[in-house]
């Protein structure tokens, strides 16, 4: 109830500034369309204004001219009288007239412009809405705050407009001559923000000219020479930092989601520290061009982030807060130049740090629970998902917050089955489209959930977690959550990480009832009970604290931390933790036994987009005592993408399974299936679908794994791994077979990246770890399952009733010492 209260508030502070906003809505529609500005990225930001200004004007007597030249040309006799008319008139009167007529032709300019450009007439509708967002009457103390400082902390509650609003209130701030660049943890939202943002500044997105929004994700880089804000994930821009460790081409960094703690924003905020506040060799590179912060979050703990940045500034908080209410509008661009360079001097002498509270949601969402707890928050989902389709008005999407690929493909098979038994032609009922999204899925698929339902069709998206986040997904106003998802453990004994399910955090669960109520007022099911939300935890823990810590470790080395326990961490990872990443790395060789510094192997692993294990086993497979480069990718990338086999419970499928998979598998193990499938679907050129079709593989999947194909394939012929020669001579016809020497050197490449990933069999038949001596067994889906060999190299772990090894591939012990023995 409360916080449906606290909706109701804001909704009355959201009609007030409504009726304040009328009189700036009109002074912005009036404004000349953003097409003028294209050329805007070329000129110096405090001419920005100016330029605005000029060529609004060029435009006004163009059309005057034209206009004039079209009556002359027609001999229209008023044109006569004009032109006396004009001779006879005084001059203030010659220069109202003017200047009425210069606005009529402006606004005739902007109202063709609006009909012949379909941007411009979006970016104009999508004005209005963001006028009304609560986050908009703040966006001049947003710019002052930062004029003074270098750090802004931002709370403000999901759908208030952070990260579509922030950026656009900052990039025309003087001080900002280089880009804004705005993370997020997740592709699919860097994309979706990217497009939106893209929308409402009303340019085209990516790499145009003209596009003044860009994004930057994992295999994607839609990033133009123009872009003002570029929207990235965390890695990225850490990847960024690799070519310029002062990221000089930005002048603003904002991280958004900060609560979420992944290792990537931890490590991110470490850095960032560096360069505010002017410590270390990085920072001097700027030259003193300054550096502006923001960190944002609808649940972060700010004042955690407060002290962390003062820490930095080596002197006690000194904090500025920014009034919740705020009357003021967003200052106009040209009275907001003059007070900026009035007070750049003492921006960059200030060492404050300013927090902010955007306070208001957009729409009222009301949260439902179950009653008692559910055994089978799948079987709940199916449930409440038919019962709201059944109750519930239309438009209403469903978005429904899972924990993984498999629980999702299994519910969407589920409601496709009940489907013709509730949506019959009498029950009257629209029809259903559900749509997986989890982080597997090539960017495509996850981007389709954005579309529009076609007409009397109810969306249903099930989601993991990626969904949590900054997303808008259009459309939806129901929200089911499962509480529960699949977080990543480091489990100490195995020396590896493995995703468990577990309980969501309050924070987490407040993020999710939030991707309700953002275009209207919205429901929230909560699949558990109050007295279970009371008992979760405030904060997920940080992912520093329960994760292999080596892919954080070998980031800080490539950036030049030599002493990886002296970095500026919001929570500090055990040393042990700390340690056992710096072993690893010596493992690979990414780090010099002398000195423990980075060798230059590891910087090119550091390079490629991968965990170390996997960049790793890509060097290895460069060298050309292995040559065996192609295929090696082609097995990361199915590492990197969802399962490519399709998995069939039925007995009857399950042999036909086997036989399509038998065609496809190899002796030695998964490692080689994966490959003859990759280059099987590869080498099909008549009907890929089809053939996955009766292999039992996932055709979607198997789209996914070329993408990622592709982009390795670029990222290693950038890192002088593979040349223009080997790529252009790659066919697909001529890779079908792999020799047996080969395919043990493509396994040696992965026990060069994987040297602790291997079980031995023992004499009582079982297998056990060479590492921590633990008993494993090998997956039921490998095609060694059941099989006694020497060694066995896996891929990775699995819990169920028992501990499995899944990717399996046999070896043979000696290789390992041949690993030792310093080849490759
Ligand atoms: N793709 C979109 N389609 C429709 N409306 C959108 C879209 N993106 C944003 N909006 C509108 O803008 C509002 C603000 O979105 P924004 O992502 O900026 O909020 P936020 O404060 O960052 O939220 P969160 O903390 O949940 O990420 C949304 O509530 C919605 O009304």
């Amino acid at each position: 109830m409360s916080a449906i209260n606290a909706s109701a508030s804001s909704q009355g502070q959201k009609r007030k500034r409504e009726e304040k906003d009328v009189n700036s809505k009109k002074v912005q529609s009036d404004k000349p369309p953003a097409s003028i500005y294209k050329n805007l990225q070329l000129a110096e930001k405090p001419v920005y204004k100016n330029l605005q200004i000029a060529e609004s004007l060029k435009a006004q007597s163009k059309t005057k001219k034209a206009r004039i030249d079209r009556f002359q040309k027609t001999e229209n006799p008023k044109f006569k009288n004009l032109q006396i008319a004009e001779s006879q008139k005084t001059a203030p009167q010659k220069a109202r007239d003017d200047a009425v007529q210069k606005d009529e032709s402006q606004k005739q300019d902007f109202r063709n412009n609006r009909q012949h450009n379909p941007l411009a007439a979006k970016q104009n509708r999508l004005l209005q809405v963001r006028q009304s967002l609560p986050i908009w009457p703040q966006a001049t103390n947003i710019r002052n705050a930062l004029l003074e400082n270098h750090v802004l902390i931002l709370a403000g509650e999901t759908g208030s407009g952070k990260s579509t609003q922030v950026p656009q209130f900052l990039h025309t701030s003087a001080w900002c001559t280089g880009r804004v660049a705005v993370t997020q943890p997740r592709r699919v939202a860097a994309v979706s923000l990217a497009r939106r943002v893209a929308e409402e500044m009303g340019t085209p997105l990516g790499k145009s000219p003209q596009s003044l929004v860009g994004y930057n994700v994992r295999f994607d880089d839609n990033v133009g020479k123009n872009n003002r804000i570029k929207f990235l994930t965390e890695g990225m821009l850490l990847q960024e930092m690799l070519r310029d460790p002062a990221l000089a081409e930005y002048s603003c960094v904002v991280v958004d989601e900060v609560h979420e703690r992944s290792v990537n924003v931890d490590l991110l905020l470490g850095f960032l520290r560096g360069l505010v506040t002017g410590t270390g060799e990085a920072a001097k590179k700027r030259k003193g061009k300054p550096l502006k912060v923001v960190v944002m979050s609808a649940t972060a703990d700010t004042e955690k982030l407060k002290d962390f940045f003062s820490e930095g500034f080596g002197q006690p908080p000194t904090v500025d807060s920014i009034p919740t209410v705020n009357d003021g509008e967003p200052v106009l661009d040209k009275e907001e130049t003059s007070v900026e360079k009035s007070q750049e001097s003492s921006v960059l002498s200030s060492n404050k740090i300013s927090t902010c509270f955007v306070e208001g949601r957009m729409y009222p969402v009301q949260t439902e629970y179950l009653s008692e707890p559910t055994r089978d928050f799948s079987e709940a989902a199916l449930l409440q998902i038919f019962q709201i389709h059944r109750k519930e008005p239309m438009p209403g999407d469903i978005l429904v917050f899972l924990t993984g690929g498999d629980v999702i493909t299994n519910l969407q098979q589920a409601i496709e089955d009940m489907i013709p038994n509730v949506i019959t032609k009498d029950s009257g009922l629209p029809k259903l489209l559900v749509l997986p999204l989890y982080a597997a899925l090539s960017q495509a698929q996850q981007q389709a959930i954005f579309s529009p339902a076609p007409p009397n069709t109810r969306k249903v998206i099930l989601a993991t977690n990626i969904a949590e986040t900054s997303i808008t997904v259009p459309g939806v106003r129901f929200v089911v959550d499962s509480g529960k998802a699949k977080i990543k453990q480091f489990r100490n004994r195995l020396g590896l990480d493995s995703l468990l399910v577990k309980d969501i955090s309050k924070s987490s669960a407040i993020q999710r009832q939030g991707r309700a109520g953002r275009e209207a007022a919205g429901k929230c099911f909560r699949l558990y009970t109050k007295s279970n939300f009371e008992t979760l935890e405030k904060d997920t823990v940080p992912e520093i604290l329960r994760c292999d810590l080596s892919s954080a470790v070998l980031t800080m080395k490539a950036r030049g931390v030599n002493d990886v326990m002296d970095f500026p961490l919001l929570t500090r990872p055990s040393r042990e933790a700390m340690e056992r990443a710096l072993l690893q790395l010596l493992q690979l060789d990414a780090l010099n036994p002398e000195d423990g510094n980075i060798s230059d192997l590891g910087r090119k692993i550091a390079r490629l987009p991968l965990t170390p294990a996997h960049g790793r086993t890509i060097i290895a497979a460069a060298d050309p005592e292995m040559g065996c480069l192609l295929p090696v990718i082609d097995i990361v990338a199915c590492f990197n993408s969802e399962n490519i086999f399709v998995e069939v419970k039925d007995q009857d499928a399950n042999d036909e399974a086997r036989e399509a998979r038998n065609k496809l598998s190899c002796r030695q193990g998964d490692h080689l299936t994966l490959l003859s499938a990759v280059q099987a679907y590869a080498s099909e050129r008549t009907d890929r679908k089809q053939w996955a079709k009766q292999h039992l593989v996932s055709h979607r999947s198997m789209q996914n794994v070329m993408d990622v194909r592709k982009q390795l394939r670029a990222q290693c012929q950038q890192a002088k791994l593979l040349t223009k020669e080997e790529l252009a001579n790659a066919d697909d016809d001529n890779l079908a077979t792999v020799s047996e020497s080969t395919g043990n050197n493509i396994l040696k490449c992965f026990l060069r990246g994987f040297p602790t990933n291997v079980a031995r069999l023992v004499p009582d038949g079982s297998y056990r770890t060479i590492h921590g001596h633990m008993a494993v067994a090998i997956h039921p889906s490998s095609v060694l399952y059941g099989r006694k060999l020497e060694a066995i190299l896996y891929n990775e772990f699995v819990y169920t009733n028992r501990t499995y090894a899944r990717s399996v591939s046999a070896i043979q012990m000696n290789w390992l010492e041949e690993i030792y023995s310093g080849s490759s």
